[in-house]
């Protein structure tokens, strides 16, 4: 039997590395290639250091040799993990370019029930009344909640022809666009998904989703800094990441990891900042009573003492709870103190992601800069 290495090369031009968009040649990722007889050594380098994505990409790589190659041929891979990402530009958008979608946030928070749902219904809500495209990606997979919180609990997706293929179109209501992984299933039934899974999922309700043009999309994470949620963040091309927290120490120790855990060098996404959430306890009738029952400046001396912005506070206030809870987020009541407040952190949120958007190169500053609403935020 023989073939030529060109064939072996036209092959892997067909398949792309984990996360990094262009096709394996393009991408520079084959370092070598040796055949002899019926083998072939193929030498392959790749930035993603997960034990999923090696397993993957050597699968792959085998697969279509023998596909497209010849079945007989034995595939011998060597693999090594370079860090490229972190060395070439530490504010790079990890994963595949989105083209229709601007700017991904993703909104974490250490510890479980710290509001991290509500925070992101609400800024999106605001992102939308600022004349922003936007939309809602809920990825918590242990409690997913944005169909509630948007009123769409009974909606499901449809399904749409773009361009001869077949895609997703998202839910929509208060000019936010939502899928939520809450649409795909049983309410009754806990459903255990590992990183992988997770991962795959949310790859494909963003990229076999017809989001239109966005300029923001919101990924609701689940609580916590696990396994799963290294799967999430590395398998997305996220532009900034904001945490949620109490003032309270525990939570405040968990919003620390979460921050930690975007800054890993193999992760590497830019936090963008802390949101303090349930800072105070006020009655609505009485706004000056101010009752720090989680403890006071919590998130504020912590993002002060790990470097990170603080964007601003929410405060413990019964009506949130309760306008959640039916679908219409406190974001929407026109000219009350609770708009006025997630509209500051907002354009926090949003002047943080231009200044970080500014070490891009320039057409990803020029995107950003020309976005609709932009005069709407404060730089
Ligand atoms: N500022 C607030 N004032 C009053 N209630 C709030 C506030 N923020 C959140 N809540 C309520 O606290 C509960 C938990 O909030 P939420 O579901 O947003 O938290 P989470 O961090 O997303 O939780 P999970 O662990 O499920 O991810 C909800 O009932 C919500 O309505």
């Amino acid at each position: 039997m023989s073939f030529k290495k060109e064939d072996v090369y036209k092959a892997l031009d067909t398949i792309t590395a984990p996360g990094e968009g262009k096709s394996l040649v393009e991408n520079k990722n084959i370092t070598n290639v040796v055949a002899f007889g019926d083998e072939v050594e193929i030498d392959v380098t790749i930035g993603n250091p997960t034990l999923q994505a090696k397993k993957k990409i050597e699968g792959e790589i085998t697969k279509v040799i023998h596909a497209k190659v010849s079945e007989k041929i034995v595939v011998k891979i060597n693999l090594t993990v370079e860090k490229t990402a972190s060395k070439e530009n530490p504010n790079k958008i990890r994963g595949k370019e989105i083209p229709n979608i601007k700017n991904i946030i993703a909104i974490a928070s250490g510890k479980g029930g710290v509001g991290k749902s509500t925070i992101t219904a609400n800024t999106a809500i605001s992102l939308a009344k600022m004349g922003f495209n936007v939309g809602v990606l809920d990825a918590d997979v242990y409690g997913p909640s944005q169909h509630i919180m948007f009123d769409v609990e009974r909606k499901k997706p449809l399904s749409v022809n773009v361009e001869g293929r077949s895609k997703m179109k998202p839910v929509e209501n208060y000019g936010v666009k939502l899928l939520s992984l809450g649409f795909f299933t049983d309410p009754g039934q806990a459903v255990i998904w590992r990183g992988p899974m997770a991962s795959k999922a949310l790859n494909q309700l963003i990229f076999d989703a017809d989001w239109g043009e966005l300029d923001f999309l919101l990924i609701d994470l689940p609580p916590g800094t696990g396994d799963v949620h290294l799967s999430i963040v590395q398998a997305l091309p996220i532009s900034g990441a904001v945490v949620v927290s109490t003032p309270q120490n525990i939570a405040l120790a968990d919003a620390r990891k979460g921050v930690a855990m975007f800054q890993q060098e193999n992760i590497n996404v830019p936090v963008l900042g802390i949101i303090e959430n349930m800072s105070y306890f006020t009655p609505e009738e009485l706004p000056n009573n101010k009752y720090y029952i989680f403890g006071k400046d919590g998130a504020k001396n912590l993002a002060e003492d790990i470097k990170t912005r603080f964007l601003g506070e929410i405060p413990l206030v019964q009506s949130i709870r309760e306008s959640g809870d039916v679908g219409r987020p406190v974001a929407l009541q026109e000219g009350t103190a609770l708009e006025n407040a997630f509209k500051e952190i907002t354009k926090e949120m949003v002047a943080e992601l231009l200044k970080r958007n500014e070490s891009l190169p320039p057409t990803e500053v020029v995107r950003i800069t020309t976005m609709s609403g932009c005069s709407a935020v404060k730089k």
